[in-house]
C-alpha cells in the first residue's frame, strides 16, 4: 500500500541508516558442513567505518539501488551488482515480504568498506536496509525478529545490525554481545583486489585436506580474547589475535604476508588478515600511534586507515519527509 499525503498526493519520505564494518578479532573455522557452510566461533569487533544507506518511498513500486556519489572507496571496474543480487535489495525485498505498508523504495548505498574486502560491507548495507525499511514501513518488527531476517541474508548480517562486540558462533550469526566496551585502535590496509568468500573458505578445506589435518568443530571462544577486549589491553590481545582463515588468503594472494611484515616493521603490536581478507588489520596502543602508523604505511604506498573500536551497530541517522 502506498503511503499518502494529506491531499492523496504521495509523500516520500527517506530514512538514512548507517552500519559498521567489522574485523574478526579471532575466527576458529570447523570443517565444512553439508550444507556447504563452515562452523565457527568468532570474536566480531564493529569498527569505525561506516555503509550508508539511504531508503527513499518511492510511487513507483519496485526496489533500485544506485551507489551515492560520496561513496570514498575508488569503485572503478569494481563489481557490485545493483540488481536483486545486492544485499541491500535482498534486505529491503525481504523486508517487504513482511510488511503490510510496504512501499517502492529506493536504496543509495554510500559505500566505505571495500568491497570483498573481510569487513561485511555488503551486510552492513543489508543490515542497514533492514533498519531504514523496518522505519520507512512501519513495520514495526523487534530487534530480535530484525536478526532473524538478518540471518537469512548472510553469516555476517546479524552482526552488523548488533555492532560492538560480540562473541558469534554457528555460521556466526549465533550472537552472544560482548560486554567489552574499551577502545581498540586498529589500522586498516586495504587492497586494490578483492577476494570471495567461499573460495577462501574451499581454499582452508584445500590446505587442510592436502596435510591430513581433521579439525573439531568450535564451541567456544578463548576467554583470554574478551579478556583483554575488556580491559582495553592492547598488548594482551596482541598475543591472542587468530584467524583460521588467513593461511587460505595468503595461499590466494601471497603479498598479504608482506603486508603483515610490513606492518610489524612499521610499529604495529600484531597484526591480522581480517575474516576472508584482504584487508588487513594492524593493531597499535592507541589513537596517536594508529594515526602515525597509518601516515607511516600511506608514504610508503599503502592505503591505509586509523580506525576504532567498539561501535555501535546500525542505527537511524535521520528521517525526513520531501
Ligand atoms: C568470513 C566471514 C567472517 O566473518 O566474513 P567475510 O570475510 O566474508 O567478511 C564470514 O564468515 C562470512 O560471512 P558472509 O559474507 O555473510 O557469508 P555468507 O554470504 O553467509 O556466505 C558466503 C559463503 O561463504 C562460505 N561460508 C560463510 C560462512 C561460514 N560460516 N562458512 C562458510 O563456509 C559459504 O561458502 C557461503 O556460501
Ligand atoms: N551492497 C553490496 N556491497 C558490496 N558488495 C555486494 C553488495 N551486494 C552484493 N555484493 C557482492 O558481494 C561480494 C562480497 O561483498 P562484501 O560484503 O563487500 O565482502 P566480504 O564478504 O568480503 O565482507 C561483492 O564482491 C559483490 O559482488
Amino acid at each position: 500500500m502506498a503511503v499518502h499525503g494529506l491531499r492523496g498526493r504521495f509523500a516520500a519520505r527517506t530514512v538514512r541508516v548507517k552500519a559498521p564494518g567489522k574485523v574478526n578479532v579471532s575466527l576458529d573455522v570447523g570443517p565444512l558442513r553439508p550444507d556447504g557452510y563452515h562452523s565457527v566461533a568468532s570474536v566480531y569487533l564493529a569498527v569505525s567505518l561506516y555503509e550508508e544507506v539511504a531508503a527513499t518511498s518511492t510511487a513507483s513500486g519496485g526496489i533500485t539501488v544506485s551507489i551515492s556519489p560520496d561513496s570514498t572507496l575508488d569503485l572503478d571496474g569494481v563489481d557490485i551488482p545493483l540488481d536483486e543480487r545486492n544485499l541491500a535489495y535482498k534486505a529491503a525485498a525481504i523486508m517487504a515480504d513482511v510488511s503490510e505498508h510496504a512501499t517502492g523504495v529506493h536504496l543509495e548505498i554510500t559505500k566505505r568498506v571495500p568491497v570483498a574486502g573481510g569487513m561485511g560491507g555488503g551486510s552492513a548495507d543489508a543490515a542497514a536496509t533492514l533498519l531504514a525499511c523496518d522505519a520507512l514501513w512501519n513495520s514495526g518488527l523487534s530487534r530480535d525478529e530484525l536478526a532473524q531476517l538478518a540471518a537469512e541474508l548472510g553469516a555476517d548480517v546479524p552482526f552488523a545490525l548488533l555492532g560492538g562486540t560480540a562473541v558469534g558462533l554457528g555460521v556466526g550469526d549465533d550472537l552472544s554481545p560482548a560486554l567489552a566496551k574499551a577502545q581498540m585502535d586498529w589500522v586498516l590496509v586495504t587492497a586494490e583486489f578483492g577476494l570471495s568468500t567461499p573460495e577462501v573458505f574451499r581454499t582452508l578445506d584445500r590446505l587442510r585436506h592436502a596435510e591430513d589435518l581433521d579439525v573439531e568443530e568450535p564451541t567456544a571462544v578463548d576467554p583470554k580474547i574478551l579478556q583483554a577486549l575488556r580491559g582495553g589491553d592492547a598488548d594482551a590481545l596482541s598475543r591472542v589475535l587468530v584467524n583460521d582463515l588467513q593461511r587460505a588468503s595468503i595461499e590466494l594472494a601471497p603479498g598479504l604476508r608482506d603486508t603483515l611484515g610490513l606492518g610489524e616493521s612499521c610499529g604495529a603490536i600484531a597484526g591480522i588478515v581480517s575474516g576472508s581478507g584482504p584487508t588487513v588489520a594492524l593493531l597499535a596502543h592507541n589513537r596517536e600511534a594508529a594515526e602515525n602508523l597509518a601516515g607511516e604505511l600511506e608514504r610508503k604506498g599503502l592505503n591505509a586507515l586509523a580506525v576504532h573500536g567498539p561501535v555501535p551497530g546500525a542505527r537511524i541517522i535521520s528521517d525526513t519527509l520531501l
